[in-house]
């Protein structure tokens, strides 16, 4: 197993970037689960927090980009570490106004010289000067298009390839742009407690700017602050959720008294959105097959005042052989996916993603969804949820299913704003991050036949 790096806060922004990078690239960390473990355990200040997300995110993001532009400038190998810390530099020269390029050369000198030695930094500062007196390379000549789009967004070529073919060069183009910007901070209102209003209310006494979105009613966009470390999160008031997470809950129309099943619950931020739906009056079982998440779902619930949840650790794909068979009124599968939607958030994914993992996705999927329609009550409603753009794992996956259950049909999708509703078609709703400024996400709606 490979050790990790402690990361080491010296007040040193670039050098802790450097080795979050590194931690994610090495280890296949997640990058916003590590940035955020660092900003919490070394009580980060909010200047540097912000610099310090910009230049993890903003060079991860950019990664294939930032290649291209110190191709010509690298002879020979370098150390994975001297990579990175190439282009963190040229990240700060190329797309941070606000840092002098100077500055970032400086600082990246400084670096080599403490991690590695006088020659090290040396060859960094030959490159970066280099680049600063004859400027980046030009992507607009790259002859073929879809190279030229994949460098000039930063994504892999099939992936794009992939992109291309599921949606065309547009829409495909303008989703490639948008998983480069930095995502909206969201929370849902924990309807339960408080009313939208209050809870703005309460943030602004906390000097948060927020606003109500003009999507989903529930949602809140802060423009300012960290949800998490307000009173009003820890007081159970707001959930910090996507807002196109939003979605399953709501198309679930779950009614108050209800017996529900959530069977990909960690951790909790839809099953939670479901109780505070019901009113807390019902019940919900939780259930994921990773018993150690299900502590958060009881956490969260705890925090929010919801006392209908209850939890279980169950393999999903073989729900059927555990759970009482045609006891549950709505069950919602949000299954495990390739997570193509939230690469905004996690950039790390569109490196790291296999054409082969789709394969396996569907499968699962297919199993989660033939386990729920046994346990499901005639009559009864199923939404199949995913944050991923894909077409293999969100169209295919309800097209296969269909195949194999004459019993279930696509039935519509309710309960949403209208915005939302007139992007569904025929029981199935595709939102993309260019849409709304949310996650990409997809809802299918079914229903279990009466008669059979
Ligand atoms: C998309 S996440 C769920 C997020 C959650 N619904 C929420 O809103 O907070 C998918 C979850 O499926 C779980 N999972 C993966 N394979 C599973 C299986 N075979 N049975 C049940 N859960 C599974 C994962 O542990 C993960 O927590």
């Amino acid at each position: 197993m490979t050790k990790k790096k402690a990361i080491i806060w010296d007040g040193n922004v670039r050098d802790a970037a450097l080795t979050i990078l590194l931690a994610v690239d090495k280890n296949q960390a997640y990058s916003n689960l590590l940035l955020n473990q660092t900003i919490n355990k070394y009580k980060i200040e909010a200047k540097d927090r912000a610099l310090l997300t910009e230049i993890t995110y903003g060079t991860l993001q950019h990664k294939y980009t930032l290649d291209f532009y110190l191709e010509p400038f690298i002879r020979g190998k370098i150390d994975l570490w001297v990579r990175w810390l190439l282009r963190l530099s040229v990240y700060q020269i190329v797309y941070l106004n606000r840092v002098p390029d100077h500055a970032a050369v400086n600082e990246a000198v400084e670096i080599a010289k403490r991690r590695g030695h006088k020659g090290i930094a040396s060859t960094v500062n030959g490159i970066l000067r280099s680049i600063l007196r004859q400027g980046i390379p030009s992507i607009d000549e790259i002859t073929d298009p879809i190279k030229r789009l994949a460098i000039k967004t930063s994504h892999p070529e099939w992936l794009v390839q992939r992109f291309i073919e599921a949606y065309g060069v547009e829409k495909t183009t303008e989703m490639l742009h948008e998983n480069n910007m930095p995502p909206i901070q969201t929370v849902r209102v924990n309807t339960t407690k408080a009313t939208v209003n209050e809870v703005l209310a309460l943030l602004e006494k906390e000097h948060i700017e927020a606003k109500q979105s003009n999507v989903m009613p529930e949602c809140i966009h802060l423009i300012n602050g960290q949800a998490s470390r307000t009173q009003a999160f820890k007081d159970g008031y707001i959930t910090i959720q996507d807002e196109s997470s939003m979605m399953p809950a709501n198309v679930l129309h779950p009614q108050k008294g209800w017996r529900i099943l959530d069977m990909c619950a960690a951790p909790g931020g839809k099953t939670t959105h479901i109780a505070e739906k019901m009113g807390n009056e019902g019940s919900i079982l939780a259930t994921d097959i990773h018993p150690h998440k299900l502590d958060l779902i009881d956490e969260n619930s705890a925090r929010l005042g919801l006392n209908i949840i209850e939890t279980a650790p169950v393999d999903g794909r073989k729900a059927a052989q555990v759970l009482p068979a045609e006891s549950f009124d709505a069950i919602l599968v949000d299954a495990p996916c390739s997570g193509l939607g939230v690469m905004r958030r996690k950039p790390d994914i569109k490196y790291t993603k296999r054409e082969e993992d789709f394969e396996s996705l569907h499968k699962i999927q297919l199993e989660l969804l033939d386990n729920a329609v046994q346990v499901l009550k005639p009559g009864g409603r199923l939404v199949y949820s995913t944050c991923t753009i894909d077409r293999e794992e969100n169209e295919g996956t309800v097209k296969a299913f269909l195949a194999s259950h004459p019993e279930m049909e696509l039935a519509d999708i309710e309960n949403l704003p209208t915005a939302l509703l007139n992007k569904g078609q025929g029981g199935m709703l595709q939102v993309f991050p260019q849409d709304f400024g949310s996650d990409g996400f997809f809802v299918a709606a079914f229903r279990k036949k009466l008669l059979r």
